[in-house]
């Protein structure tokens, strides 16, 4: 009975019945006593499997045996001719390298450039736009400034609608755009006098675009007929009324001091303003109306 099992799994016979252990069973038996002997203080956690290099050209993997165990002198763990019980794995797949698939290739290639910038390119409204970078300029009197408050004066029906828009900004109606502007200026004089006129303070005063009268503000020195320029006002007729028959430089330069007044306005411009009492052909102007 259980003769087909090796003599050392048969169970221990007696010591006289003992045989004399040949070379091979003394190895068997050292097997066993090196698998539960406790190496380390880790030694209870599940035993992993090792690969290491065969004395044949097969690797053979161990069970909790590093490489110096199995080449120990007896040999026969590492020895392909040891007992059928012998815990040997089956050789682990080659390590070759991989081939390198398609994808792995694209991932080590450097990433594209950077795309350059499509900015467009200058054109003749370029001056209207808001710059992009740097710091935000002013963007309009505060909520609560008096240039908000809708001064309710009895101004002619507009052409643009309010919108309930931060900045302030105005819906233009059809045709009014600042390219519209652009294209009406180059045409013609908007400036509604035939010859250049020395404006004093008191002519001024009274161009306020009410009573058949054009809306006149200076500038810097310089009188510019606004009244064409009132439906194609982005900040609305009504804002721009405010510098009427004055000085508007202040209130221009607290709004958007970035607009250029003398480019947009040039063909509206009137004269020049004089001291009081040098008026020139203005006052025959004012005594037409
Ligand atoms: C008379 C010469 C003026 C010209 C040529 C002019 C021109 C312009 C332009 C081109 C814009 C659009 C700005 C942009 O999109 O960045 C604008 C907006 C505006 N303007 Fe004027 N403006 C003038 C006078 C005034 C005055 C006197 C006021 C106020 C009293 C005013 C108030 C505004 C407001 C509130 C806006 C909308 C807000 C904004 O764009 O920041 N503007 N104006």
């Amino acid at each position: 009975m259980l003769d087909y099992l090796p003599q050392w799994l048969r169970g221990a016979p007696s010591e006289q019945e003992k045989p004399a252990p040949d070379s091979s069973e003394r190895d068997s038996l050292q097997v066993q006593v090196q698998l539960h002997e406790p190496e380390s203080e880790d030694a209870e956690t599940t035993p992993k499997a090792t690969a290491t290099e065969a004395s044949s050209s097969v690797p053979t993997l161990f069970l909790n045996g590093d490489r110096h165990n199995g080449k120990s002198s007896s040999g026969s763990v590492a020895s392909n001719q040891s007992a059928p019980a012998k815990p040997v794995l089956e050789p682990p797949a080659p390590l070759t390298a991989k081939p390198m698939t398609k994808q792995s290739n694209a991932a080590s290639l450097m990433p594209p450039p950077a795309r350059p910038s499509m900015a467009p390119p200058p054109s003749p409204a370029s001056g209207l736009r808001v710059p992009s970078t740097g710091p935000l300029p002013n963007r309009g009197p505060p909520p609560h400034s008096q240039q908000r408050v809708n001064s309710g004066n009895s101004l002619a029906p507009t052409s643009t609608t309010s919108t309930p828009n931060p900045r302030g900004k105005v819906l233009l109606s059809p045709g009014h755009s600042p390219m519209d502007w652009a294209a009406l200026t180059r045409k013609s004089n908007l400036s509604g006098v035939s010859t250049f006129q020395r404006v004093t303070p008191s002519m001024l005063k009274k161009m306020t675009g009410r009573k058949g009268k054009p809306a006149w503000s200076s500038w810097q020195g310089k009188v510019y007929n606004i009244t064409p320029y009132l439906d194609f006002h982005p900040g609305g007729r009504d804002e721009l009324m405010k510098a009427a028959g004055r000085d508007g430089t202040k209130l221009f330069m607290e709004v958007h001091p970035w607009v250029n007044w003398e480019n947009m306005l040039g063909s509206c411009m009137v004269g020049v303003m004089v001291s009081e009492g040098s008026g020139g052909e203005g006052s025959q102007l004012e005594d037409i109306d």
